[in-house]
């Protein structure tokens, strides 16, 4: 097991713990330090990559629904387009898929390459978390993209050396790329959406090792700060450049090719304007928030890869 020598992501784990107790859920705690107080625990142990990992895909997660205003979707504001979502229950489930999140990094720590034994093991992990999720929800689907976007990229992240966000998430396409024997033929909105459109959805972005993070979310992120914008800013920015490039099947499921369009010139308007640190580009914003709501969609695809690009953000620092 590959250890890290950190002190910096405690009060994740800690929020982690104490959520747990509120709360009275059954999630599994951290290997190291358990029954200590999380500060002394951070102080003196060394992190085990896996837990790690997972720290950094929840904190992507959570940095995700905390950034506001975003269109359409659940942030500090409002629910967006869901009625059956809010910010409370969008927390529980991050907290809720770090078990699952460490599952999958130690799988590939243990499996220790592409392949078919990785595959079916993240698969069969995944499944579980999806499972995780529903009982934390309810039963609303609030992180079924995140899980399988997630989930390979801290596999491919604790499979080697991961300092390269394209390297990683090229890994991340290549084990997409193996069939699931586990899977089930189910008739889930994007199998729906795939029938119907031709759109390859979440499965395809992932197979091709996640082209709308690393050629636009991840360089608008950095665009956007090399410009002076501040963080919020720039993840919006960055979120914004997902959104105009994407195929969501989420916004296909509800609004059609008609409300993707407007969805995808909406958040390219508001780049050209100069961003969401400009005034002209926050009206365009506004404006765009205005039609998705109009439209009852929401970009949720777009979301969840903000949440992968801010986990790559983070992991290429390791
Ligand atoms: C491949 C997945 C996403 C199922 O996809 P499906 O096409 O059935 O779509 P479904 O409507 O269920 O959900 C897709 C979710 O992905 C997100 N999404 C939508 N469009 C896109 C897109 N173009 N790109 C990326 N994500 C997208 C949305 O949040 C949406 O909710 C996955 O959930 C799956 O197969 N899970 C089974 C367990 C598994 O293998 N897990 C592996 C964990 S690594
Ligand atoms: N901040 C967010 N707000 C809303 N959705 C998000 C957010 N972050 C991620 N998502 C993603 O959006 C998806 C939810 O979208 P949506 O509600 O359209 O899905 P659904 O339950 O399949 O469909 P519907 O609600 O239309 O029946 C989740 O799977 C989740 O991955």
């Amino acid at each position: 097991m590959k250890v890290l020598d950190l002190q910096s992501h405690g009060l994740l784990r800690e929020q982690a713990r104490s959520y747990r107790y509120v709360t009275g859920l059954k999630a599994r705690g951290g290997s190291v330090g358990a029954g200590l107080p999380a500060k002394r625990a951070e102080q003196t142990t060394k992190i085990p990559l896996a837990d790690h990992l997972a720290d950094l895909a929840v904190e992507a997660l959570i940095d995700e629904v905390d950034l506001s205003p975003k269109p359409g979707l659940v942030d500090r504001r409002s629910n967006g387009a869901h009625t059956d979502m809010t910010l409370a229950l969008m927390h529980a489930s991050a907290l809720a898929l770090w078990p699952c999140l460490r599952q999958m990094a130690e799988a590939a720590e243990a499996i220790g390459g592409v392949g078919q034994p990785l595959r079916t093991a993240l698969g069969r992990i995944g499944r579980e978390g999806e499972v995780a999720m529903l009982a934390t929800t309810g039963g609303v689907n609030t992180h079924r993209g995140a899980i399988w976007a997630l989930g390979l990229l801290v596999a491919a992240c604790a499979l080697g050396p991961h300092a390269d966000p394209c390297a990683v998430a090229a890994r991340a396409g290549r084990i997409a790329l193996i069939d699931d024997p586990g899977a089930t033929s189910e008739d889930s909105h994007g199998a729906h959406v795939r029938r119907r459109y031709g759109s390859g959805g979440a499965r395809e972005q992932a197979q091709l090792g996640f082209p709308a993070v690393i050629a636009h979310g991840l360089p608008q992120l950095q665009r956007s700060r090399a410009l002076g914008a501040s963080e919020t800013h720039a993840r919006l920015d960055a979120l914004l450049a997902i959104m105009a490039a994407l195929a969501d099947t989420c916004v296909l499921w509800r609004a059609g090719p008609q409300g993707l369009a407007t969805v995808q010139q909406g958040a390219r308007a508001v780049l050209d304007a100069g961003g969401s640190a400009t005034l002209d580009g926050r009206r365009q914003l506004r404006l765009l928030d205005e039609h998705l709501l109009q439209l009852n969609a929401s970009p949720g695809g777009a979301a969840d890869l903000l949440a992968a690009c801010l986990f790559l953000d983070k992991a290429g620092s390791l």
